[in-house]
């Protein structure tokens, strides 16, 4: 059984510097804004692998339903499989509880020998509320970030400068191809029947297919234990 990843729990054992990328996020569902933007944060920061790791009970989506942990995970997973930097890590969804960011860089940073450096990767809208997440501070001396652009949200340089203040994070913003696309719109285009071809990759949508997600309306499924 992997603890972290299938594919990169032995990054840094050979004792060379490895750098990992960590894509937090709820994935309901994962799509292609997600994707590219791993993909750029890879290349730009030249991450030896990016793994995305789907929220077990996301703090801040307490007000809505969010998918099965195991339909989230499974979407995530068939998304990378073309990618061999990329993977997927179960271990948020299987601690169970609330999600925080901090237990598991934590987790990472107790898995990975030291000359793995870690890096967690999230867009704008979510680096603007970070000074609110758990033992925020504390983040800031497990991971460096990497804060990607997103439509639709400004990081203005007093927000950045708040941010710097409240933690000792080294943050470092990176412009990304700007695809305005979100799990949302896809939720409701599913909902009202509409195509979301290329929004996602084709294996994901296949499974939302067959397994009638997003159908109903507050879709998804059930809201308390994402799991
Ligand atoms: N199109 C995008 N471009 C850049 N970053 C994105 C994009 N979509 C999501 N992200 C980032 O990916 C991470 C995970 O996002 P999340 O799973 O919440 O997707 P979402 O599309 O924002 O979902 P929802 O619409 O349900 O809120 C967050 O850090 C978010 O900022
Ligand atoms: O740790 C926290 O307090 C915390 C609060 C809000 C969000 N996060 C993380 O930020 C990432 C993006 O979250 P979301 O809700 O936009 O999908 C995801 O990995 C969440 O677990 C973490």
């Amino acid at each position: 059984m992997p603890v972290i990843s299938e594919r990169f729990d032995d990054l840094g054992s050979d004792g060379k510097p490895a750098r990992l990328g960590i894509m937090g996020g709820t994935f309901d569902p994962i799509h292609t804004g997600h994707l590219a933007c791993a993909e750029q944060a890879r290349e730009a920061y030249d991450l030896d692998a990016v793994v995305f790791v789907p929220a077990g009970n996301p703090v801040f989506k307490k007000d809505r339903a969010v998918s099965s942990g195991a339909d989230r995970l499974a979407m995530c997973r068939l998304a990378v499989l073309s990618n061999p930097a990329f993977d997927v890590s179960a271990v948020e969804i299987e601690r169970g509880g609330d999600t925080f960011t901090v237990d598991t860089l934590r987790q990472m940073r107790a898995h990975y020998p030291d000359n793995v450096e870690l890096r967690f990767i999230t867009g704008a809208d979510a680096v603007y509320n970070i000074v609110k997440w758990r033992e925020s501070a504390a983040i800031a001396d497990l991971a460096r970030l990497i804060a990607v652009t997103r439509p639709g949200y400004v990081l203005s340089e007093e927000r950045r400068a708040l941010i710097a203040a409240h933690g000792r994070f080294v943050i470092d913003y990176l412009e990304v191809t700007a695809l305005a696309i979100s799990s949302s719109d896809l939720r409701a285009r599913v909902r009202e029947g509409k195509s979301i071809r290329y929004l996602t990759m084709q294996r994901v949508l296949d499974y939302i297919q067959k397994h009638g997600l997003y159908r109903e309306k507050g879709a998804g499924g059930c809201v308390e234990g994402a799991r």
